[in-house]
């Protein structure tokens, strides 16, 4: 069985290019990897509605927490299969955003803490009633609001069909979530949790010798080696 392994982190932070880049490290040393991210906006006509309502569509649907909480989760549910049959056929499956991000999100919408009812709330439906796979690790990585804004805006820049969204415009939803993705990981929200400094800059994930040492230490915490 495979091990399953999850970035979470704000928008912008850099999970895509960080599961780029353990991926390229994973494949470098014979580990057979597979990538998945949640919304699947291309695949599942839950995420597809998401999409839509987070640029205003479907009327008030991007308004209700718990209404755009249920959409993401049904993504995932459908995705069950998958991830099993995904873990059976690879040494790692790592997922950009899992189910923290709907604990994370819709508990900083409603401004409420780890702690609180939302957070329990999505336990309930996600792990005890749709029984998604449990992460064998979340990596958190961890920017500053401000930070992870500005890498948002630079690849609305820079690539076609990323303007931001209605939750990627709103910088203080961005600060009470960060807030939120902090006590989940200090409390090793259902599996173990690891914070990563994503501050540095990029050029360090692909060439700086320093940069190089940190991804070949994060690619053992993923291997739990
Ligand atoms: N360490 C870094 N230093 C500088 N720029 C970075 C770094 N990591 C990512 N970027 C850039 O920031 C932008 C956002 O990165 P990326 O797409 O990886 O973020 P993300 O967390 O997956 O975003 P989202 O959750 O919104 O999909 C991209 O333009 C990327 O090239
Ligand atoms: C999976 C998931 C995501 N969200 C939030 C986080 C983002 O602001 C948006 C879209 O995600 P993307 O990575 O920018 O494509 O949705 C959420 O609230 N709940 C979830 O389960």
């Amino acid at each position: 069985m495979g091990r399953l392994v999850v970035i979470e982190g704000l928008d912008g932070a850099g999970k895509r290019t960080l599961a780029e880049g353990l991926a390229t490290e994973l494949a470098r040393r014979g580990r057979s990897t597979t990538r998945l991210a949640f919304p699947r906006y291309e695949q599942d006509v839950h995420a597809a509605l998401v999409a839509e309502a987070l640029r205003g569509g479907h009327g008030d649907l991007g308004d209700s927490v718990h209404g755009m909480a249920v959409l993401y989760a049904l993504d995932r549910r459908g995705a069950v299969e998958s991830l099993n049959t995904a873990l059976a056929a690879h040494d790692v499956v790592l997922l950009d955003r899992y189910v923290a991000s709907n604990a994370a999100y819709g508990a900083a919408r409603l401004h409420e803490d780890a702690g609180g009812s939302f957070v329990a709330w999505v336990r309930g439906l996600e792990i005890d009633r749709f029984g998604l796979p449990r992460p064998d690790l979340h990596l958190l990585l961890q920017v500053a609001p401000e930070v992870a804004a500005g890498r948002a805006e630079h690849r609305e820049r820079t690539e076609t069909d990323r303007e931001r969204d209605r939750f990627e415009s709103d910088d203080s939803l961005q600060q009470r979530c960060r807030r939120v993705y902090a006590q989940l990981a200090a409390e090793q929200w259902w599996s173990p949790w690891l914070v990563v400094d994503g501050g540095a800059e990029v050029g360090g994930l692909g060439g700086a010798d320093a940069a190089r040492t940190d991804l070949g230490a994060l690619t053992d915490a993923v291997l739990g080696v």
